[in-house]
């Protein structure tokens, strides 16, 4: 399921504005990678070029080479539609559908893309996401109870569960823990080790200690001011960035001295 993903001098636009310039990056499958930086340096805008979101913003667009496995997410022939069944993504604010039962959010994406499939099917599907996302047996019994009615914590698990429900090979996420409480923030840490037997992860964070705790390799973006590009600085083991980074600027940001 989890694949490899190769960034080959990508540049990501917002109509003539060049937002992130020239990356060049390895994400490995099973593992978690964290994508740090100060306020504007790009990192949601990379994050959302890798299942291509980024193009669904008016004008916005990229050049350059995203590779998963074999497949070059921006060649004429790939189905935008397609990479994101592929590539899933959890955003900063838990969002289910609030209309929807718990059950209906899990499979949603199975009902946007009219897939049909027998109840026993659809209950295999939610109960297995919802495992997944360790909250099964906080729901269990209230499946058909509405999606809003579950705590921060519960929607952004139950967001996790409608990611991994259609069974994606990476998982983006971008600031899972930030609309979150701590207890809640462990419990979607903890998941994520979990996830990453499975998945290739790559999460968005301003949490220094969280990408310490999560992630097994951590990049680090900067600008050089405002309405300049972000660039990636610096990419290695997370032990690494945090104990030797090779870059002045990258153990400037890690020790808080700006950002
Ligand atoms: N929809 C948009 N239209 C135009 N410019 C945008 C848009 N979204 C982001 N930008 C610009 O792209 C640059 C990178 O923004 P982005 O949100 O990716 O940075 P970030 O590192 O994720 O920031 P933060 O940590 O504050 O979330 C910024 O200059 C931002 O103003």
């Amino acid at each position: 399921m989890s694949k490899r993903i190769e960034v080959n001098d990508l540049n990501i636009y917002y109509g003539k504005f060049l937002a992130v310039e020239g990356v060049h990056m390895t994400i490995e499958p099973r593992s978690v990678t964290a994508f740090i930086g100060p306020s504007g340096c790009g990192k949601s805008t990379l994050l959302r070029s890798l299942n291509r979101m980024h193009e669904a913003i008016a004008g916005a667009y990229v050049t350059g080479e995203v590779m998963v496995d074999s497949q070059n997410l921006y060649a004429p022939t790939t189905d935008p539609v397609d990479v994101r069944r592929q590539i899933g993504m959890v955003f900063q604010r838990p969002n289910p559908f609030p209309t929807m039962s718990i059950y209906d959010n899990v499979i949603a994406g199975y009902k946007l893309n009219s897939r049909r499939m027998s109840r026993a099917t659809a209950d295999e599907k939610v109960e297995k996401a919802l495992q997944g996302a360790n909250l099964w047996n906080e729901v269990k019994d209230r499946l058909s109870s509405s999606g809003s009615s579950l705590s921060g914590g519960q929607q952004q698990r139950l967001c996790i569960a409608r990611a991994i429900a259609v069974e994606p090979e990476v998982l983006l996420m971008d600031e899972p823990c930030s609309a979150l409480d701590p207890i809640s923030t462990l419990a979607i840490e903890d998941l994520i080790q979990e996830l990453k037997q499975d998945y290739t992860i790559v999460i968005v964070t301003h949490n220094m200690q969280q990408a310490a705790r999560v992630s097994d390799r951590t990049a680090f973006f900067n600008i050089a001011g405002t309405g300049k590009p972000g660039k990636l600085i610096e990419m290695d083991a997370t032990d690494t960035m945090f104990s030797t980074p090779k870059v002045q600027a990258t153990n400037d940001y890690i020790s808080g001295r700006f950002g």
